[in-house]
């Protein structure tokens, strides 16, 4: 079934010292326009190769992917990128910084109108009182607050999110992402993110993707969210079947490590085996 964005076949296979290595292998996913997918697998999988590949900051070597019936051939302002960490400009403000993104997407518009927009989308991430503070004077999650506001104020057709909250505390991981649902409610952007937490894919998506692990990484298992939107948190987690979603996506992931630990087994067996007959 066609998607709003598809990804097909998609592969990548990394050049090293030791010779090619396959890292993702006939990954297939498609998302519907507005759907919040959740990308999650054990590190080093290859979901951050997936996304990079979405952002078109990583060439693809199989397959393809289609984002509103465009072939990705590299970035674009089409796809808003927010990563761990924000990358700004540290002695420019946060409003010059989110202006890099929105001059490139309005060069048309009039320096009033496009003030206005970066000024929109950093009072809805809680920053309306900052705007002329040097991203170098804010801290980590007001830095990040930035990042999510650039992203938004290009008004791209794909958010691509890879692991945005991973370096905040509890209280400001808790607090961005229920500003980042309360602005795609608004904005309805299809969104895909990486993340380790299960809690936080249940909380946010629609589907969380379980990537198998590498090498030759591709789709696992898809789990459908059923909570209710808006999401409350206290809500998503008080649904009676909350729990049995938890368990199967961590059952995924302890299978997973079952079987790396198997094949790692398995080599170090034939390792022996070879050295004895040699
Ligand atoms: N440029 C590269 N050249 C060679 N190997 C790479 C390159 N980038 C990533 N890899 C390898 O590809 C594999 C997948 O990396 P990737 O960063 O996509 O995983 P991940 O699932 O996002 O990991 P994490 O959860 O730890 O961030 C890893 O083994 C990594 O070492």
């Amino acid at each position: 079934m066609a998607g709003y964005v598809e990804m097909y076949r998609l592969g990548k296979t990394y050049d090293t010292p030791n010779g090619p290595a396959v890292i993702v292998e006939d990954f297939n996913l498609n998302m519907t326009l507005g759907e919040y997918v959740c990308l999650l697998g054990h590190s080093g999988c290859g979901k951050s190769t997936v996304l990079s590949m979405v952002a078109g900051l990583n060439p693809i070597s199989e397959g393809g992917i289609v984002v509103a019936n465009h072939e990705i051939e590299g970035p674009g302002p089409d796809r808003g990128v927010v990563f761990q960490s924000p990358c700004l400009m540290p002695w420019m403000t946060a409003m010059d910084n989110v202006m890099l993104g929105v001059n490139q997407v309005y060069p048309h518009g009039t320096k009033a109108e496009k003030r206005d927009i970066a000024a929109y989308y950093l009072t809805l991430v809680g920053l309306g009182s900052s705007l002329t503070k040097r991203a170098s004077e804010l801290s980590q999650g007001m830095q990040q607050r930035v990042g999510i506001a650039r992203a938004f104020a290009l008004k791209p057709k794909m958010l691509l999110l890879d692991e945005p909250f991973g370096m905040l505390d509890s209280l400001t991981r808790m607090e961005l992402q229920e500003i980042l649902l309360e602005i795609l409610s608004r904005d309805k952007i299809t969104t895909l993110m990486i993340t380790h937490d299960v809690d936080e894919a249940l909380f946010m998506s629609d589907r969380v993707v379980m990537m198998t692990n590498g090498p030759r990484a591709s789709v696992g298992k898809i789990f459908d969210v059923p909570f209710d939107r808006p999401r409350v948190r206290a809500d998503v987690i008080d649904h009676p079947d909350y729990y049995d979603y938890r368990a199967d996506m961590i059952g995924f992931l302890e299978e997973q490590d079952h079987k790396k630990m198997k094949e790692n087994a398995a080599k170090l067996e034939a390792a022996k085996e070879l050295q004895e007959q040699s």
